[in-house]
């Protein structure tokens, strides 16, 4: 099978760190800004940052509306931190004029584990994942308060879901590209794979 090329939306925060771990998880990574330059990856990582400023800039750069019909047309996505609540269907404690893209029918909330100072990191055990649990590290970590019939819980800590897919959706609270370990861009590059 042909190597993916895997966009990581470039409009804000830990764009970087998700292009080195996509490319030691096997796949061609490059930033997308633009709807052209979506319109040519065959899945996309939405990294960690702020929503709200991603969500405003994704207005600004002309990529909302294009976002959504890619994720509507089944181009798999992976959320991390403030990715995941951009995929969200339903959000609590954001900004009034937040917006999201949806894909996942879950209802996520946001800075749910804490501010900053309130950081942390935990062994977090991923379905689909083998070799032993991934060190989760979670910054102003949002959870996932509840999901639909649809969407298969990957992980939870302290008894809250941190790990969610639905079909080519996969979204984490935490950071892998933080740490390392690219099991988890592993297990989106072969969903990509799969939807080739
Ligand atoms: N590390 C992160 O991505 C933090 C997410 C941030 N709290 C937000 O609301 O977007």
């Amino acid at each position: 099978m042909s190597t993916p090329t895997i966009g990581v939306l470039a409009l804000q925060g830990d764009v970087r760190e998700h292009l080195v771990a996509l490319a030691a998880a096997d796949a061609v990574a490059r930033p997308v800004r633009r709807p052209e330059e979506l319109a040519e990856v065959d899945g996309l990582v939405i990294p960690g940052g702020e929503s709200t400023t991603m969500s405003k800039l994704a207005v600004v750069f002309g990529l909302l509306e294009p976002l959504r019909e890619r994720v509507r047309s089944g181009m798999p996505v992976y959320g991390t931190c403030a990715g995941m609540i951009m995929l969200a269907d339903k959000l609590l404690d954001g900004r009034d004029d937040q917006e999201t893209l949806g894909g996942i029918d879950m209802i996520v909330r946001r800075n749910a584990f804490g501010r900053q100072n309130e950081s942390f990191e935990a062994a977090v055990d991923v379905r689909g994942i083998a070799g032993g649990p991934v060190e989760g590290v979670f910054i102003r970590a949002p959870w996932v308060e509840s999901t639909g019939a649809e969407v298969e819980v990957l992980a939870s800590h302290d008894g809250h879901t941190v790990a969610v897919r639905q079909g080519n959706v996969l979204a984490t609270s935490f950071h892998p590209e933080l740490t390392g370990d690219h099991r988890v861009h592993g297990l989106f590059v072969e969903m990509v794979r799969a939807a080739q």
